[in-house]
């Protein structure tokens, strides 16, 4: 069966990159194959663009911002919030399309197209009040303020785990502010993408304001970081990654916003029902199989409660099921390859190997070559890879600690900086964790944090800026500061 017999409108399903308005195949005759995780079977195949094809996309790109950025911005917004409803429409088909190529269950995928449709819908609101500010002034007879402006065009470069809200943080926020948008999805995850182009077209956006590009990583990355037309970059995806990119960019002096990996502690108090902290790193662990930057990677918990705590994590693990994202009750998907799945091994094998013990995980449980079991690991110490890799798999691993100024250094003893969990009900303790935490976000009792409201990003080497929130647009806004000089009746006024 085909993919695009999955779907109730096949013509959600492309194989080809969106450029100007124009499905455009690679003029070299490039192709790759998109694999499904979960069968191994290849679902289609996308063109790799030539240079000179990204470059053309440039100046598409280049031609539409005049024209969009003209736009009045409630014209602007009243075409992102059509893009909105078809997602919203279109929910179901988007939802198959991910399960398909990226491998998480079907509902988890369909939180997904919500969670992303909802950034469309936040910044068509927040496009309109991208207010500048007047500025009492100190020279004589003047008149002092500032303009928002959009910065241009901006390279959207976005990974596997999340594959349509990952672009629509960014590209709602980008083209509200006036921008146009060159996106480059992962190989491994394209089809959300091109979904999202087809959608945007029908929407009324207009030719090369939303383009899709696809490609060899570094030489796209690279072509689009050299270009000076482009005037922010905008990235999640590995540390490594990104540092390479940021380094490309430097010859531009482009703006750069980072969203990178992070390595979450969740920490529990010793006031906490074991149970119930419990039950929250399972679901905070394992969500997307581990491959969430949000992961809870480290679980610290207070010594008095530890026994009870991993008896009641190894109880909730065991009842998470594992499969084919499209079947019902699946808890856990694939990993995304292969290669995900040697480095889980790695990283518990690592663990093992230096003193912590397997309280759970038999692999040869898991139902095919893309899959990892859950593993649950305690005694961690700070010497092993899953102390400061982040894993990016269902790998779990926990240590006991002693009192609170103990947990927070081991909670900031990590290059990474994303976000951090924390348990606890009591209010002074929250206070001093919380503050202390080296995290751009930190959550309290609730493992869940994020939505279109909230400043997302992290600090040290997790990134640079923030998504969502009433900040995230001005990622993609210039400050234009003006002095209206000479007009003899304001001074003083
Ligand atoms: N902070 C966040 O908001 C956030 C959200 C999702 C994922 N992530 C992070 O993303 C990572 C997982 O995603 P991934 O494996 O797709 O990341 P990745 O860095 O390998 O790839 C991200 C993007 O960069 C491209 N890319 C890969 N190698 C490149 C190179 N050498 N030069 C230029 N571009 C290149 C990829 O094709 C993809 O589009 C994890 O570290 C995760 O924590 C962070
Ligand atoms: N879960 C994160 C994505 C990280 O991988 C988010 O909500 O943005």
């Amino acid at each position: 069966m085909t993919l695009s017999s999955k779907l109730s409108d096949p013509r959600l399903f492309r194989q080809y990159a969106y450029v100007d308005g124009k499905w455009t195949h690679g003029e070299g005759g490039r192709e790759e194959a998109v694999f499904d995780p979960a069968t191994g079977e290849a679902l289609g195949h996308i063109p790799w663009l030539e240079a000179h094809q990204i470059t053309a996309t440039v100046d598409a790109a280049e031609a539409a911002f005049v024209h969009w950025r003209a736009l009045r911005v409630d014209e602007r917004c009243e075409r992102l919030l059509a893009w909105y409803d078809l997602l919203q429409a279109n929910r179901e088909d988007l939802a198959t399309l991910m399960t398909l190529e990226q491998g998480k269950p079907l509902p988890d995928a369909r939180g997904e197209v919500e969670y992303g449709a909802s950034f469309v819908r936040w910044f068509a609101e927040e496009g309109k009040r991208t207010f500048g500010e007047t500025i009492p002034s100190h020279i004589p007879n003047a008149a002092l303020g500032t303009i928002k402006e959009p910065v241009g065009i901006a390279a959207l470069i976005t990974p596997w785990n999340f594959p349509l809200a990952m672009i629509t943080r960014k590209a709602a926020a980008a083209m509200a502010a006036g921008c146009t948008v060159i996106v480059k999805p992962a190989g491994e995850t394209p089809f959300s993408a091109l979904a999202l182009a087809e959608l945007a077209e029908r929407a009324g956006i207009p030719a090369g304001v939303f383009n899709v590009v696809l490609g060899d990583p570094p030489e796209v990355s690279r072509i689009l970081c050299a270009e000076d037309r482009v005037k922010a970059l905008s990235f999640t995806g590995s540390t490594r990654v990104g540092r390479l990119l940021l380094e490309q960019c430097a010859n531009t002096v482009k703006r750069v916003s980072l969203e990178l990996g992070g390595n979450a502690p969740f920490i529990v108090g010793p006031d906490m029902d074991p149970k119930e902290a419990a039950f929250a790193a399972v679901a905070a662990k394992f969500q997307t199989a581990g491959q969430d930057c949000l992961a809870a990677d480290r679980i610290l918990v207070h010594e008095s409660i530890h026994d009870a705590f991993v008896e009641h994590f190894a109880e909730r693990m065991a009842a998470l099921t594992v499969g084919n994202g499209l079947e019902p009750e699946i808890d856990l998907g694939p990993l995304i390859h292969r290669q995900a799945v040697e480095k889980a091994a790695a990283i518990v094998d690592d663990a093992i190997s230096k003193g912590a013990t397997l309280v759970a995980g038999d692999q040869s449980q898991a139902p095919g070559e893309n899959f990892f079991m859950p593993v649950l690991l305690t005694d961690v110490t700070h010497d092993m890879k899953i102390w400061h890799e982040e894993s990016f798999a269902p790998v779990a691993g926990i240590t006991a600690y002693a009192d609170d100024d103990q947990v927070i250094e081991m909670a900031n003893d990590t290059e990474y900086g994303l976000a951090a969990y924390l348990y606890t009900h009591d209010i002074r303790r929250i206070w001093k964790i919380l503050r202390a935490l080296e995290f751009g976000m930190v959550s309290v009792n609730s493992v869940k944090m994020t939505g279109p409201p909230v400043p997302f990003g992290g600090v040290k080497h997790s990134g640079l800026g923030r998504e969502g929130g009433v900040t995230g647009i001005d990622e993609y806004l210039e400050t234009k500061y003006y002095c209206l000089g000479a007009l003899g009746s304001v001074s003083g006024s």
